[in-house]
């Protein structure tokens, strides 16, 4: 799955990002299939509004940013609704776990929806022993603490089909050692899937052996 972006300029940033310079904003780029691309991006400067673009969530720009040469804007919900389950998993910056739900509840509640899961449930369970956070899955969301919470949210995302994972930030609270452990187990699943992967952060994350590395 290729994604295409052309002269893409976020409306509520507009003034701001014609002011200086980007790899990405108001470019013609192309993210090909099964790259590592790593999108650094100083605060404010659209890191999450880029991902929620990506993922078709927020439409409020300009230019166009298509996929397998189609725009966003031409698939209709039921084929945004078969990527997403099927082609792109996100985790974003604020997780978007259900507090009411446990950290177990949480990582299958995708999965247990698709008529043709990607893993069986005891992937999860293997998943999280390998980030140290068995012993939280019965926890409820809301009681997880932020480390815990990204580490949910990163096997959740690693559970479903994928062509692209994308990623906003997802080892900011993490401590390296713990971040290297899911960076060795993203860039496995990403591999042996041979799927792409985009990942933004404020700083130069070297956990990877990117393809490319943008400044947004
Ligand atoms: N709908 C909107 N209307 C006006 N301004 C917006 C809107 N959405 C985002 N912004 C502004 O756009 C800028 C970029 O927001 P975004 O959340 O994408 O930043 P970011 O690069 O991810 O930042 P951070 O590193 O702080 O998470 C911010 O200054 C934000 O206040």
């Amino acid at each position: 799955m290729q994604i295409q972006l052309s002269a893409v300029v976020p409306v509520p940033l507009r003034e701001r990002i014609l002011q200086r310079q980007s790899d990405i904003w108001n470019r013609d780029v192309t993210f090909q299939p099964g790259q590592f691309i790593k999108i650094k991006a100083p605060s404010g400067t659209g890191k999450t509004t880029l991902v929620h673009y990506l993922y078709h969530i927020r439409y409020d720009y300009t230019g166009s940013i298509s996929v397998d040469g189609k725009p966003w804007q031409d698939y209709n919900r039921d084929q945004l609704s078969a990527i997403r389950q099927r082609q792109v998993s996100v985790v974003f910056q604020d997780l978007r776990l259900f507090d009411q739900l446990s950290a177990l509840e949480n990582i299958e509640l995708k999965r247990v929806m698709d008529p043709q899961p990607y893993y069986p449930q005891e992937k999860t369970l293997e998943f999280a022993e390998r980030l140290g956070v068995t012993h939280v899955l019965k926890q409820s969301g809301a009681t997880l603490s932020y480390g815990e919470r990204q580490r949910i949210a990163i096997i959740r995302a690693l559970m479903q089909p994928f062509e692209w994972l994308m990623m906003d930030e997802p080892f900011s609270h993490l401590d390296d050692a713990n971040a290297d452990k899911a960076a060795r187990l993203i860039a496995e699943e990403c591999h042996a899937r041979k799927a792409g992967f985009i990942l933004t952060d404020l700083d130069h994350d070297q956990r990877f052996d990117y393809t490319v590395s943008y400044l947004l």
